[in-house]
Formats: structure tokens, C-alpha cells, sequence
């Protein structure tokens, strides 16, 4: 049979066998990288990307970077074209194959290199609607269980009330660090055959700042982003001089960082030795504000920032919108800008609107933009988000049968962070009833979602987390971080993450002026807490339903 005709786990399992066993028989590798590769478990093939199960972050850093070289090579030699590997951390209970137990730390180099993307080969003319038929609808590690009648989800609903203390012991001691999601008793005995849908954590790398999770392989091309991914990615290669600046403009959650972040994982696999940056508008301002701050040294510092900045072989930078009036800092961009084109450095742009609407940016700089190529991302059509949604129920192995996601795709259509969130809460249920995710479950669960007309303005997420949690609104906003303000902050990040269009950015602005970084760490720790904790879980449906009510009493 040819692998066109094979699902996606037929085809990930046959070229996985092959190119393990031609591993096997590679005398440059030790026993112990076989033993790395032995535990490897493969679940499915998505066009160039195989995504691979690992037990832990050391086998997949491990894979990632000693033995990425001999990997690349092999799934290239067996598949005859460039497939790049996802990896998914599977604890070694749900795996069917049995893991070494390999000792070595991961060494600081291993941070630095990713695996990435290409737009050829494998299976390369798979299309939305090919993927859609073709996609698992079970988990493939997850074993059956019987289902059972799903509980409406009224009945997880409580009474408004404050969280216990050892849940806010538990959230207010991750407040500001969280280490990789260990699944906990209840997890592993309640939830094992119905897995929480996670969200996919940020792998920030320290360096370059880019998100490793963020690839071509795992951005769905359609026609509403096809073009943009193709100028993408020949930036990426190196080989699109005459698009510099490449400016990617379009409406809030459509793909712009997840493009940007692309570009530099893609461009750092071609050539490791390239500096590259991925900077918000609002860490540039920051970091350029904290080079001003210190009078003395203010001179050594700005030098500082400048070679900083002027070094890099790939810029990418984003949210440039949120510089628009800022003079100094723009006078600053101007010249990094100035400096790296001159130098035939890659720079690569996104903001919410094309650079001709940009409001309080100078001409000159403008014309600087408008001397590339600007390309837009549209919402995607209902194909291309059937073909993400499962994409990312695959990368968060989550098990929803088709007819789900062809709700969930149906019903949001123009913001593919929606398309997340909904995903994300339909699993939540099913997993804390542990139930499997059927279309009634997901039609009660986002019902609310559904009737949502109305916009939602911050201010109210924020009242309306303060009064049911009987705190003000300056809590909220505050500085104060005793555990239940902070569980609520939280919570009304996420809500104002998931139901406004707002940017991490101006969230932060709206809650006392805080970090994007605080609110994505917010947003994280919500969604991954949502399947595990009811509470967590009935705080955030509950105010959604009372948000909802009150935009349309408003309207
Ligand atoms: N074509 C796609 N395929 C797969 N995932 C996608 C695609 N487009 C966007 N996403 C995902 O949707 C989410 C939102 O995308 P992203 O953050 O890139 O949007 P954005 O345009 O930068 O939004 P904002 O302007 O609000 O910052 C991310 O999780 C991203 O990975």
C-alpha cells in the first residue's frame, strides 16, 4: 500500500520502524543514544511533521540536539524527503513501549537548537481536507474506556465561593515559575483514559526568545495564510532578499508571532550560527528605557543595547503597532532598523494593520517598511480551521471525534486563539467527568460561547472577577498578591485573554500597567489548571456565563 492511501498512525508507525531500525545500525552512535531512540513511540504523520512520544524533556532535548543530526538524516533517507519530528511528552504509563532510563543531564547547548520546519516533501500535498479525513479520532496512547453518560455540566457548577487554601497554597506558590506538568495521582487514575487537552506550553528559548513550539510544520497553511507562509518561509531560507522588510499584518490570534517565531526556528535549523531576536514592541521599549535609566552608565548601557540589536542576522520583531507615539524609542528602531537593512540583515515585521495605517509612526520610517513586501493573514476558512483544530488536538493530545471539531470550527470563525480556548474548555469538561468528548458535551459546554454577540470590555471582566470573588476592582489591578488576588487576577487575565481581541500587551496595560509575559504565564497556568481543578474549572465557566448575561442585557 502506498503511504498516501495510510492514516496518519499507519503512516508514522512505518517510517518510524525503518528509520529505527537503520539507527540501530549506525555504528557512530553509543548504546546509550539507541537506548534514547528505543523509547521513541510514534503517533501520527501531519505532511513533513512526525510527531514523536518521549517519557521525558531529557529524551526530547536529547533528540532535539546530539542526535538530531542522525535523526534528520534517517527520516530523510526512509521518507526521501526532509521530515522534521514534533515531540510530545508522553509519561512512560501511557506509552506502549518501554523507555530507557537514561541518566545524563540535558547540557545548556541542548536549549538552543529546535527542530523546525520545511514546506517539502512527505505526504507534502496533504490538504485541509485530506488532514481532516485522514486524522486520528482517538489518541492513539490513550487506552478505551467505557464511556460513561456525560453529567450536564450545570452540575460541576457551584456555588460562588472562595478557594480553599490548599489550592491557593498551590497557586500562589506557582506564581511565578511553573515546572513542566508532572500528572498527579488523581490525574493518572481518574483522567488516564480520557487525557486533559493541554494547552502547548511556551518553550521560550532564553537566547533568541523565539517559541520552539512555534514551526511551519505546525502552522496549517490555507488560503486565507498561504501566501504569507510561503513569503515566510523564504525569508526563513534566506533566499527572499528583495523582501526585506517581509511586514505581516492582520487581525488579532490569525498566525503572525506563530509566523515570525517560524521564520527564525526555520532559519536557525538551516544555519546555527545565526544570531537571531524575537522581541515584542514592548520589550524592545523596555529594555530600551532600562539602558536610558541609569544616568552614569546610561552611555556604556545604550552602546550596549545598540550591539545587542545590531548584531542580529534575523530581527523579528513584533506588535510593532505598540510603538506608534513612543518618540524615543522609535528614534532608536529608526536607527537599529536603518543599520540592519543597510547590512543586508533579515527583518521581519507584524502589527495589526498594514504599515501605511500605522497611527504615530514617522513617514520616513513607513517608507522604510513599505520598501519590502507587506502580506496579510485573513481569518481562515472553515476547512483550514478543521485542519488547525486538529492539528492542535493532536500536538495536546486530546481525543475529540470529528463531529466536535466541526462544531467548535463552525462556530468560531475568526480568531484561531478561540478556536484554542474552545477546544481546550470542551476537554476540560470531559476530563474532570471523566467522559469521553462527545458534540452534547461540547454544545453544553460552549453554549454561553455560542450567544456571545456582545462585546466583552475588559473593565467588566475585571468587576465582575472582583465582586464574585468579593474583592474590589484596585485588588484586581493592584500590586497586593496574597493568594486569592492572585488566583483572581489569574483567572480575569484568562477570561480577558480568551473573550476580548485584546494582546497580551494591553492586558498587562489594563491590569496596573503589568508584563505581557505575567498575563501568559496567567493564561498557562488557567488552562492547564481548568482539567485537573473543578474549581479552577467552575470559576472560569461560571464568570464567562455572568459576562455573557451581562452583554446581552446591556445590548
Ligand atoms: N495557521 C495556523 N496553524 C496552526 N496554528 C495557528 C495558525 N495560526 C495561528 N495559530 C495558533 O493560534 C494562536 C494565535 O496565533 P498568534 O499568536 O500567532 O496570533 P497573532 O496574529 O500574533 O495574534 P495577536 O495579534 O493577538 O498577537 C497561536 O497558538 C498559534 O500557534
Amino acid at each position: 500500500m502506498s503511504d498516501d492511501l495510510l492514516g496518519p498512525a499507519e503512516q508514522a508507525a512505518r517510517l518510524w520502524s525503518d528509520t529505527l531500525a537503520m539507527l540501530r545500525d549506525n555504528p557512530s552512535l553509543s548504546p546509550r543514544d539507541k537506548g534514547w531512540l528505543e523509547g521513541v513511540v510514534p503517533e501520527a504523520v501531519y505532511g513533513t511533521t512526525i510527531v514523536l512520544c518521549v517519557n521525558n524533556a531529557a529524551t526530547q532535548q536529547a533528540l532535539q540536539t546530539e542526535l538530531s543530526g542522525p535523526l534528520l538524516h534517517a527520516l530523510k533517507l526512509i521518507s526521501g524527503t526532509d521530515m522534521f519530528p514534533a515531540f510530545k511528552i508522553v509519561p512512560q504509563t501511557t506509552q506502549s513501549a518501554p523507555m530507557p532510563a537514561p541518566t545524563a543531564a540535558p547540557t545548556p547547548r541542548m536549549m538552543r537548537q529546535s527542530a523546525a520546519a520545511s514546506a517539502h516533501g512527505f505526504n507534502r500535498t496533504m490538504s485541509a481536507q485530506t488532514a481532516r479525513q485522514s486524522a486520528p479520532s482517538h489518541m492513539t496512547t490513550a487506552a478505551p474506556a467505557t464511556p460513561v453518560a456525560a453529567a450536564p455540566v450545570h452540575e460541576l457548577a457551584q456555588e460562588p465561593k472562595m478557594a480553599s487554601n490548599s489550592m491557593l497554597d498551590a497557586m500562589s506558590s506557582e506564581i511565578t515559575t511553573k515546572p513542566a506538568p508532572t500528572p498527579t495521582p488523581r490525574m493518572m487514575s481518574e483522567h488516564g483514559a480520557f487525557p486533559a487537552v493541554r494547552q502547548q506550553r511556551v518553550l521560550r528559548d532564553p537566547e533568541t526568545h523565539l517559541n520552539k513550539n512555534s514551526t511551519f510544520d505546525t502552522f496549517v497553511p490555507g488560503d486565507s495564510n498561504r501566501f504569507a507562509r510561503t513569503v515566510a518561509l523564504a525569508v526563513a531560507e534566506g533566499s527572499g532578499q528583495e523582501f526585506n522588510p517581509l511586514c505581516i499584518y492582520g487581525g488579532s490570534g490569525l498566525g503572525k508571532t506563530h509566523l515570525l517565531n517560524a521564520i527564525g526556528n526555520y532559519a536557525l535549523v538551516k544555519d546555527p550560527t545565526l544570531k537571531v531576536r524575537y522581541v515584542n514592541s514592548e520589550e524592545f521599549t523596555n529594555e530600551f528605557i532600562e539602558a536610558l535609566q541609569t544616568p552614569n552608565q546610561s552611555q556604556g548601557r545604550i552602546a550596549e543595547f545598540n550591539r545587542r540589536y545590531r548584531e542580529v542576522d534575523v530581527l523579528l520583531i513584533d506588535d510593532i503597532q505598540f510603538l506608534g507615539g513612543k518618540e524615543a524609542t522609535l528614534e532608536q528602531f529608526f536607527h537599529t532598523f536603518n543599520a540592519l537593512h543597510q547590512a543586508n540583515k533579515r527583518i521581519v515585521i507584524a502589527s495589526d494593520v498594514a504599515p501605511k495605517n500605522l497611527k504615530g509612526f514617522e513617514a520616513r520610517l513607513i517608507s522604510r517598511f513599505d520598501s519590502g513586501l507587506t502580506v496579510d493573514v485573513k481569518p481562515p476558512d472553515l476547512e483550514t480551521r478543521i485542519a488547525i483544530l486538529r492539528m492542535m488536538a493532536s500536538m495536546n493530545g486530546t481525543s475529540a471525534p470529528n463531529d466536535v471539531l466541526d462544531l467548535i470550527a463552525e462556530r468560531f470563525t475568526d480568531n484561531i486563539r478561540e478556536l484554542e480556548g474552545a477546544l481546550i474548555r470542551v476537554s476540560a469538561v470531559a476530563s474532570l467527568n471523566n467522559q469521553p468528548i462527545t458534540r452534547p458535551l461540547a454544545e453544553q459546554t460552549l453554549q454561553d460561547f455560542f450567544t456571545m454577540d456582545a462585546e466583552i470590555k475588559p473593565t467588566d471582566i475585571i468587576s465582575q472577577t472582583a465582586k464574585y470573588f468579593h474583592l474590589t476592582f484596585d485588588d484586581i489591578v493592584g500590586r497586593a498578591r496574597t493568594k486569592n488576588i492572585a488566583l483572581a487576577r489569574q483567572i480575569a487575565m484568562y477570561l480577558a485573554r480568551e473573550m476580548t481581541s485584546m494582546s497580551l500587551v494591553d492586558i498587562g496595560e489594563v491590569f496596573g500597567g503589568r508584563d505581557h509575559t505575567t498575563v501568559m504565564h496567567a493564561c498557562t497556568r488557567v488552562s492547564d489548571d481548568m482539567p485537573e481543578k473543578p474549581e479552577i474549572y467552575n470559576y472560569v465557566q461560571e464568570l464567562t456565563a455572568r459576562l455573557k448575561q451581562r452583554g446581552k442585557d446591556s445590548n
